[in-house]
């Protein structure tokens, strides 16, 4: 069988990450990579990630089954017509923007539907580059999918399975809705982290008692703030409107809850805390979709000796059988925690109420 050509453009935190997934799982593709930072190329060479490092778009990128636009949004659409030179019938144009509509409209406008479905892992950190970026991340993230009018099914249903094949869940929307559905689960989040974070700075006191006692509450709400300042400016200005438009109705939405505060209205407080925990606990945790949930627990361990063997057997002396026990490191628990598998999801549940007996700090995903 005639093995792949795939092509990126930008090879950051989400390009290497979908670059590196497909050397795990397709070795014998070749990888072409544009990246205006070369010391990104150098590297992915050098981890064998890529095949060949382009310094400008050029005829390598020709006859490629697939190229992924992967630079800040505003970037990708302006690299469109450049695109046009190594556009075939079997291949497929694709992005990783976090940000839609301009892409779409841009692709109409140059005629190039037949060929382009767009795309978006839900998935990410707030670390960015090549050297942040890690094959796990897209695993059993959502992977949205957001085809042109024009393009033909066979190729969604491809790009989807490719998809799938890298461990992702696949999931077509269309691109308005997946604009407005992210501007309100991702793009509001982020300025409200960043303007938290501004707010803490800069109503502070004098020897800084709010920096040094931030817990993990403000620790929690505000990960985010970290996150890259040019790729959140090109998704501020290219999801202009529907940003303003989820930011006026959650000012609303803070102004009732001022109310509430000011009118001391304790039922109606307990209220708004009452929804949001049973909301947010509705949430799912494990994977939906086609990949098997996987029965597991992650347990905060202290780093002492012994540890590993002393859950072991508070487990085994509850007739509780492990599948899977070692210590993971991922986009989540990137300080490392105990990842212990069971066979069910009961076993699941019993482990979760014995070691949170013993004063362990459990999670569940
Ligand atoms: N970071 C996330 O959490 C996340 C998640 C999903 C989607 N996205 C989207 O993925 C895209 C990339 O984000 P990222 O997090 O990988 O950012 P990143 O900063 O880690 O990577 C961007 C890469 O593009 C390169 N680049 C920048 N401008 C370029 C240009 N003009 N030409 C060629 N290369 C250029 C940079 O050198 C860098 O290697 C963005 O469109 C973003 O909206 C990000
Ligand atoms: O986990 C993070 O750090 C992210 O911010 C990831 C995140 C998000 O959830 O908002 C950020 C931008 C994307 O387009 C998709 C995912």
């Amino acid at each position: 069988m005639k093995q792949k050509k795939i092509g990126f453009i930008g090879l950051g935190l989400i390009g290497g990450s979908i670059a590196k997934a497909i050397r795990r799982y397709y070795p014998d593709y070749e990888i072409v990579a544009f990246d205006k930072n070369r010391e990104t190329l150098a590297l992915a060479t050098q981890e064998s990630i890529i095949n060949v490092a382009c310094t400008s778009i050029d005829d390598n990128f020709r006859g490629c089954n697939y190229i992924f636009l992967c630079a800040p949004v505003a970037f990708n659409t302006a690299y469109l017509k450049q695109m046009m030179p190594y556009l075939h019938d079997d291949m497929i144009l694709t992005d990783v923007g976090s940000v839609k509509t301009p892409i779409h409209d841009e692709i109409i406008r140059l005629g190039l539907e037949d060929y382009f479905i767009g795309g978006h892992p839900m998935a990410g950190s707030e670390k960015s580059g090549f050297a942040n970026s890690k094959p796990i991340l897209i695993e059993n993230a959502y992977f949205v999918l957001t085809p042109s009018a024009k393009v033909a099914k066979k190729k969604i249903d491809a790009y989807a399975s490719f998809v799938e094949s890298l461990r992702a869940l696949p999931i077509v929307l269309d691109y308005h809705e997946h604009d407005i559905v992210t501007g309100t689960i991702s793009h509001l989040p982020h300025i409200i982290a960043a303007s938290l974070v501004n707010f803490v700075r800069d109503t502070d006191t004098k020897d800084e008692l709010m920096k040094t006692l931030a817990a993990g509450g403000f620790k929690d709400i505000t990960r985010i703030a970290s996150s890259s300042p040019t790729m959140w400016e090109h998704i501020c200005a290219q999801n202009q409107s529907n940003i303003s438009q989820i930011l006026g109705n959650y000012i609303e939405t803070l102004n009732e809850a001022k109310k509430l505060v000011d009118a001391g209205d304790s039922q109606g407080i307990y209220d708004m805390f009452d929804h949001s925990r049973n909301y947010r606990n509705s949430m799912p945790n494990g994977s939906a979709g086609p990949i098997k949930r996987a029965f597991e627990i992650y347990c905060d361990i202290p780093d002492e000796a012994g540890v590993i063997a002393t859950i072991a057997t508070i487990l085994a002396s509850n007739a509780l059988s492990i599948k899977n026990i070692g210590i993971v490191h991922n986009r989540e628990f990137e300080e490392g925690v105990l990842r212990i598998e069971f066979y069910d999801s009961i076993s699941c549940e019993k482990a979760v109420a014995l070691l949170q007996k013993h004063r362990y700090i459990v999670y569940e995903r």
